[in-house]
């Protein structure tokens, strides 16, 4: 089943720039015919550099944001139209805004919002012991959320947003600002929320290894358009076709032959790292050329990191387009 369809989705803002004769109109495209669809239970980080039409693409879908032009339905419900339904089966979380009651301890934040979405109390106490237990939530369970440190804060926040077991679980930068623990906590907890529960994630976020922790597939918009649309784990084995490949030998080398398609990026007395473009020379190859200049005390041939795969995306111009 589908959870998400999105049909050439369009949104322009138009507004008015400077001062009495000198003020103009002025349009901008921030999301550009976008078409996209997302079964039930994937998790995908949906991903561009600023600007580049996220947030209004989650405004839209979430309903917050009617579209100018072009379709999208999120279970079943056009979200600007049924906003209120959708609500009801939909968590969202933005990680530059709270949505916690500020003086209110995450305790009773969980009561009111079982009011809100008319939780049986039976289904209420079941769910909220369940979301302290996996959230960690008792170490600041009647603390106000005022005085909890940002990462205690977004795990209630996430956990709050869970309360009412929504279907999809919309997240706009949720480790913005956390520190690497912290981060990896949270994203360890969506990460396992989507693969047990079975919860679609819709994920934004800068920080790559959310992106790899977390999402089954990626999907990069740049000015409005989708740019790449595959799964995370083909992304840099397809993409790139470029290996970093790390020696360490047992005595000093002193020279590594030029050879196409290999860059050598450090070399040190003991040993060598070097980038390999295997379309234009295969690995066996320059592997047996290393073991002809030293005695190899270890070999570690990795993908190259995901934030460079990025980079090199998002500097692709739109109308390329890129496939794997
Ligand atoms: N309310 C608005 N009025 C005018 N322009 C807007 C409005 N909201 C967004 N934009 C413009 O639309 C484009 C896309 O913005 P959007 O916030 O969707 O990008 P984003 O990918 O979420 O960026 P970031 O990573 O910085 O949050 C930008 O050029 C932005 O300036």
């Amino acid at each position: 089943m589908v959870a998400i369809h999105i049909d050439h989705l369009y949104k322009s803002f138009t507004f008015s720039r400077g001062w009495g004769k000198h003020r103009k109109q002025t349009n901008v495209v921030a999301v550009d015919r976008i078409s996209l669809n997302i079964p039930c239970g994937q998790a995908i980080a949906f991903i561009g550099p600023n600007g580049a039409g996220k947030s209004t693409t989650i405004k839209m879908l979430t309903g917050i944001l009617h579209p100018t032009a072009g379709k999208a339905m999120v279970l079943g419900y056009v979200p600007w139209k049924d906003r209120q339904s959708l609500a009801r089966r939909i968590g969202v979380v933005f990680g530059q805004r709270s949505q916690l009651w500020y003086h209110l301890p995450p305790r009773d934040t969980l009561e009111l919002l079982a009011r809100i979405y008319d939780l049986e109390p039976k289904v209420f106490r079941q769910r909220r012991d369940s979301l302290v237990e996996r959230f960690g939530l008792n170490e600041f369970w009647s603390t106000p959320v005022r005085k909890l440190s940002l990462g205690q804060r977004m795990r209630a926040e996430v956990a709050a947003s869970l309360l009412h077991a929504p279907q999809i679980l919309f997240l706009d930068e949720p480790t913005i600002g956390l520190d690497v623990l912290a981060r990896q906590k949270l994203r360890n907890l969506i990460c396992e929320w989507n693969q047990q529960e079975g919860t679609t994630v819709f994920l934004t976020s800068h920080d790559t290894g959310d992106i790899e922790r977390v999402a089954q597939r990626i999907i990069v918009i740049n000015h409005g358009q989708v740019m790449l649309d595959a799964p995370v784990s083909e992304l840099r084995r397809r993409y790139l076709n470029e290996k970093i490949l790390s020696v360490k030998f047992h005595t000093p080398i002193y020279e590594f032959p030029t050879l196409q398609g290999v860059r050598q990026l450090e070399v040190m007395d003991f040993g060598l790292k070097l980038e390999i473009n295997t379309r234009l020379i295969p690995i066996e190859q320059v592997i047996s050329q290393i073991l002809q200049i030293g005695s190899v005390a270890d070999v570690a041939i990795e993908d190259p990191p995901l934030d460079a795969v990025i980079a090199h995306i998002y500097n692709q111009p739109a109308s390329e387009g890129l496939s794997l």
